[in-house]
């Protein structure tokens, strides 16, 4: 459906008066196939809502964009598509958008029913194949006794609901979804989580943008991680989240951070995107940073799924299950890295 390869995006920003780069995004690279759901978490600002505006033509003025995204079916590069194509043929209709901020995607002086109808007549011609505007609502369980208010009568979590439920009419194939989930309560979370599988699994490809490790578990067949900019690790969801976890230490602290597992969070903060360090970005804040992270920057390969790591955990020197007799040799040391000789550490 979409093939992503070194996209980049840089914002010209002015800071005590010099010009500054802030790395936004910087050689991210994915596949993405029908009946698909790639799921992209890491912590707030380190680019995954700048990713989705990337491949909807939707940055501002200071961005420069490279790289390519390119729809398989007709080979469209979004990366190089003009404002009139994506404006009358992909957004909506090819590539559907859960905003992010539902307030700034509604029209502030019209009801829901108004917008969800007029996008409905827009993007179904055929009135024969045409969904109600009460079944549109539901769709994303958008109350229909909700209809006729305004979007500033709404509280966050029904913005939301009518937002997605706008993003869903089309039926486009792509879906972008940008923290569909944020602001509602955890029954309505698994309800929009379910329904979104069920878009995933009648043929769509889903991007799913989330904080929500719970969400991204419930929905995503393949997790991505992001930090400072770049994609870390990619994973099968099921090895991800379960057995033998992922191998990225921030990865692997991510999960940690979950109430359900260890209730500890990573320490200290992502850097800033104007000023990231020459090696690994997450060198400072690294359990398993030795001297060669604060210099050489560590890729993703996403052939061969090597994570961008200098010690990635190493799920052969992983504690064997308790059940097997272990080697006395294997377990000692017993950290979940790969090598790392202490003399060599920088913290
Ligand atoms: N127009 C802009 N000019 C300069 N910097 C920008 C601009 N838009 C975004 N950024 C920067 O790009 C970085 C990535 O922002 P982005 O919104 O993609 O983060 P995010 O991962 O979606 O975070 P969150 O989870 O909080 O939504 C941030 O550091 C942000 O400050
Ligand atoms: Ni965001």
């Amino acid at each position: 459906m979409l093939k992503v390869r070194d996209l980049s995006v840089r914002f010209a920003v002015r800071r005590e008066r010099a010009w500054r780069e802030v790395a936004a995004v910087s050689g991210v690279g994915f596949d993405l196939a029908p009946g698909e759901c790639l799921a992209l978490v890491g912590e707030s600002g380190c680019g995954k809502s700048v990713l989705a505006s990337a491949l909807l033509g939707l940055l501002p003025g200071n961005a420069e964009v490279a790289g390519s995204a390119v729809l398989v079916e007709d080979g469209l590069d979004l990366l190089a598509a003009d404002e009139a194509t994506l404006a009358g043929r992909v957004r909506g209709r090819r590539v559907g958008l859960i905003p992010q901020s539902p307030a700034g995607h509604l029209t502030p002086v019209r009801t829901i029913r108004s917008q969800l109808a007029e996008t409905v007549r827009e993007l179904t011609p055929d009135a024969d194949r045409r969904a109600g505007v009460v079944e549109a609502a539901e769709r994303a369980f958008f109350p229909a006794d909700h209809l006729d208010r305004y979007p500033h009568e709404l509280s966050g979590g029904l913005a939301q609901r009518a937002a997605t439920a706008l993003a869903l009419v089309a039926d486009a194939p792509l879906l972008l979804a940008d923290e569909p989930t944020t602001g509602l309560d955890r029954d309505l979370v698994d309800r929009t989580a379910a329904e979104l599988r069920r878009l995933v699994d009648a043929g769509r490809s889903l991007l799913l943008i989330t904080h929500d490790l719970t969400a991204a578990e419930q929905v995503a067949d393949r997790v991505a991680v992001m930090y400072a900019g770049r994609i870390v690790e990619i994973a099968d969801a099921a090895a991800f989240f379960g057995s033998p976890g992922p191998r990225h230490p921030y990865a692997r602290g991510l999960l940690d951070a979950l109430p359900t597992r260890a209730f500890t969070p990573v320490p200290g903060m992502p850097p800033a995107l104007d000023e990231l360090p020459p090696g690994c970005a997450f060198a400072a804040r690294c359990p398993a940073a030795t001297s060669v992270c604060t210099i050489e920057l560590p890729l993703l390969d996403t052939r061969t799924r090597h994570p961008a790591c200098h010690h990635p955990a190493d799920h052969h020197t992983l504690a064997p299950p308790t059940d097997i007799p272990s080697h006395p040799d294997e377990t000692s040391g017993s950290s979940a890295y790969a090598d790392g000789e202490s003399t060599d550490a920088v913290r």
